[in-house]
């Protein structure tokens, strides 16, 4: 599972200029209300340019398993995300891929959604679980932060399933970000932009180098 995500990706370039930051995944939006969607077309290309030099996850709000899997077969997602209020079950319906789970914790909600996890067979579980900023009216992309102290015995109830942290992760905190919560990834969209889907190549560099050294994973 990657562990440093540039999420909301849409120019070719930024894509390239991403994978030589030194992130191992890109987000691939397609959410038709995010500033950062995109098309099956760009997707492909992203394939073609930049083939195994990143993990690219197609990134979806509410859509039904069907079109997510013909997406995925289209353009060669490596892995899926799930970022709306699908139900834990999609996990399994759209096996063989890998799913990313996105969850909005925060408070009692922890609870349940450890409560859900736990009665889940161990072949139906996700691939990770990315949780993000509780922000009502938004899906993910706002810029807030998660509730890191909610997360901090996040092994006691995720069941081994690598745990990537999300919301407001900017170059200059996520490295208390991950020091707080010691996820297995970050994930970031808005921290490294000069607006909604430009991604900034310093900002960029910053970000992807503080996570890489937060994370032990070490300089490029
Ligand atoms: O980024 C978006 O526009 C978006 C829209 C709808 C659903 C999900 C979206 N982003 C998913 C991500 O994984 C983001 O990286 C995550 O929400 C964190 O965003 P940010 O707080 O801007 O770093």
């Amino acid at each position: 599972m990657f562990r440093v995500k540039v999420c909301g990706v849409t120019t070719l370039d930024d894509a390239a200029m991403v994978a030589d930051a030194g992130a191992d995944a890109i987000g691939l939006n397609f959410y038709a209300k995010s500033p950062r969607c995109v098309t099956p077309e760009f997707a492909a290309q992203v394939r073609d340019r930049l083939g195994d030099r990143v993990q690219r996850i197609g990134l979806f709000v509410n859509e039904p398993p069907e079109r997510i899997g013909q997406l995925a077969d289209e353009c060669g997602f490596t892995a899926i995300q799930l970022h709306g209020d699908e139900p834990l079950s999609m996990v399994a319906e759209l096996r063989p891929w890998p799913v990313v789970l996105a969850r909005r914790l925060a408070g009692p909600n922890t609870a349940v959604f450890a409560e859900e996890l736990a009665a889940l067979p161990a072949d139906a579980l996700p691939a990770a679980l990315l949780v993000d900023a509780a922000v009502p009216g938004h899906y993910g992309g706002s810029g807030q932060q998660a509730d890191w102290q909610a997360l901090t015995d996040h092994d006691q109830w995720r069941r081994g399933v690598p745990l990537i942290l999300a919301g407001g992760l900017r170059p200059y905190n996520v490295a208390q970000a991950v020091a707080a919560v010691r996820p297995h990834g970050v994930d970031t969209a808005s921290g490294v932009e000069s607006s909604p889907g430009v991604k900034d190549p310093r900002l960029t560099g910053q970000f992807v180098a503080a996570a890489r050294r937060a994370l032990g994973i070490g300089a490029l």
